[in-house]
């Protein structure tokens, strides 16, 4: 090859890595396997009405304003899953301190929302990578 059709492939090269490194989602984050913003739209929507229909933890959430924690779960969930997001909201140990969220409810809910993902077809290994983010967060939600 010669020199220059060297130096054309490095430049290409390169320009691809900048583009790719510009982008707001890096192509492996999970934030981007789980369908970025309208992904995790989707997924809230679907774990929302989950929430709606349950008998057992519903009740947590009937004083809740329901856009205001659509909008809090979906920019938590992007921040955690490495998306372009800063959550700028209360913590977990400030917004679940007071309920007394049970292990069984605890479970319970983190049912809910695998019927949610697998309601919007994300798929299982993406699906035990989520659950692995969101597990460290069970002793700062439950019993307090
Ligand atoms: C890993 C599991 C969980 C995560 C990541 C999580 C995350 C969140 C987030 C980010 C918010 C704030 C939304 C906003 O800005 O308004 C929130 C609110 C809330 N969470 Fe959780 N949560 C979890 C588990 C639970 C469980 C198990 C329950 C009850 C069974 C629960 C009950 C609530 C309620 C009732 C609110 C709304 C509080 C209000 O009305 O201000 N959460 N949660």
């Amino acid at each position: 090859m010669s020199l220059v059709a060297r130096c054309q492939k490095v430049a290409i090269a390169l320009s691809v890595m900048i583009t790719v490194s510009g982008c707001q989602s890096t192509p492996t984050s999970l934030y981007h396997q789980v369908g970025e913003q309208a992904g995790l739209e989707r997924l809230t929507d679907a774990f929302i009405n989950q929430i709606g229909q349950d008998k057992v933890v519903f009740h947590y959430f009937k004083q809740t304003n329901v856009s205001h924690f659509r909008t809090g779960f979906i920019s938590h969930m992007c921040a955690v899953l490495d998306g372009p997001c800063q959550y700028q909201g209360d913590n977990m140990v400030q917004i679940h301190t007071g309920m007394n969220i049970s292990e069984y409810d605890f479970n319970h809910t983190v049912d809910l929302l695998i019927a949610a993902m697998n309601e919007v077809g994300i798929s299982h290994p993406v699906q035990n990578k989520v659950l692995a983010k969101l597990a460290p967060m069970r002793r700062n939600i439950i019993k307090i």
